[in-house]
């Protein structure tokens, strides 16, 4: 029998944020692309961040995994700030993972060990580490198939992805953060890579993830969620407390509907299946007036102190 990597003791890191924002200069012009974004994600937990393409999703996936610098904003790590020893405890899957397509599964995922491992591990050891990985993630029927891409067919897209995955937690991260691990992939098989996210944090871990349309089953799943509309935060909280959270305010689905989908309609500004408050319906009819010529962010969002946020 292998050892279970899950068993594997991590530093607990706990995630703190506070109004992060991020500019860019578009020809000269500034551009807010993330608005004052607050929360928080602890060790055990999966945080999920849903929003429509553009609301800034990736943006603070990137600057949450030290990869890109706010310009504003607190970002703490067991109240440090991001430093050099903390890089080696951080995984990062990004949406489109560049894997070789002539190599096999057994033969990434041994390479990523023996490049990423530490010194004090022998070559023997590092080899060991990725059969663990292999067996762990389910990948043992196809550790000998090529990964494959455009021109060479390879591992299907829910394989790819655990590969992707299992090249991340090969260091055995404190903090994993994955953009997009379930676009492209039929629900079932999107269900299973969200309950290895599950069974990755349950070992101590910090999983924060970009989520793109989740199905209703996925999205019951994650234990917070991070809701962007345009750069501003609706609502971060349990995720099974944000539909009574939006009820409280006044926001409903007329019909019956996938939370997701309807959160996701309300961060949009689309309103036909949803029922708003007056005083946040003219906000939402003036907006989208003005969506198809300017750039001004979603005002739908509720005041700060409205915005829902679990006591930690
Ligand atoms: N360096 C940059 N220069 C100009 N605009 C940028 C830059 N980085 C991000 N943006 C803009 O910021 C917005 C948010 O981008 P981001 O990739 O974070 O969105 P997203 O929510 O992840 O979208 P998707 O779901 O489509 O991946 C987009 O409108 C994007 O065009």
């Amino acid at each position: 029998r292998r050892k279970s990597l899950m068993a594997e003791p991590t530093l607990p890191i706990y995630l703190k944020f506070a109004e992060v924002k991020y500019r860019v200069a578009v020809k000269g012009t500034p551009r807010e692309i993330l608005s004052g974004i607050s929360g928080s994600a602890s060790p055990g937990e999966v945080l999920a961040m849903m929003g429509p393409s553009g609301s800034g999703k990736t943006t603070l996936l990137s600057m949450l995994g030290g990869r890109a610098t706010a310009a504003d904003g607190c970002i703490s790590y067991n109240d440090e700030p991001f430093g050099k020893s903390l890089k080696r405890r951080i995984g990062f899957v990004t949406q489109d993972d560049v894997l070789f397509t002539h190599l096999t599964v057994k033969e990434t995922l041994t390479y990523a060990a023996l490049l990423r491992l530490p010194r004090t591990m022998t070559r023997e050891q590092k080899k060991e580490r990725a059969m663990d990985i292999i067996y762990e993630l389910g990948l043992e029927r196809c550790q000998d198939t090529m990964i494959g891409g455009s021109f060479v067919r390879g591992v299907s897209g829910g394989e790819r992805k655990r590969v992707c995955i299992g090249n991340e937690i090969i260091i055995n991260p404190s903090l994993l953060f994955l953009d997009e691990p379930t676009s492209g992939l039929d629900s079932t098989t999107a269900l299973r890579i969200v309950q290895l996210l599950h069974d990755i944090a349950e070992t101590g871990k910090t999983v924060i993830t970009t989520i793109h349309q989740p199905s209703s089953r996925l999205f019951h799943k994650f234990d917070k969620l991070i809701l962007l509309g345009r750069g501003s935060l609706l609502y971060f909280g349990k995720t099974a407390e944000a539909m009574p959270y939006f009820s409280s305010i006044g926001c409903n689905p007329l019909i019956a509907m996938n939370p997701a989908e309807f959160l996701l309609d309300l961060a949009n500004g689309n309103t036909n299946d949803v029922s708003v408050p007056s005083e946040l319906d003219d906000k939402v009819h003036m907006e989208n007036q003005n969506l198809q010529d300017t750039n001004s962010k979603i005002n739908l969002r509720p005041s700060a102190q409205d915005v829902h946020e679990v006591k930690t």
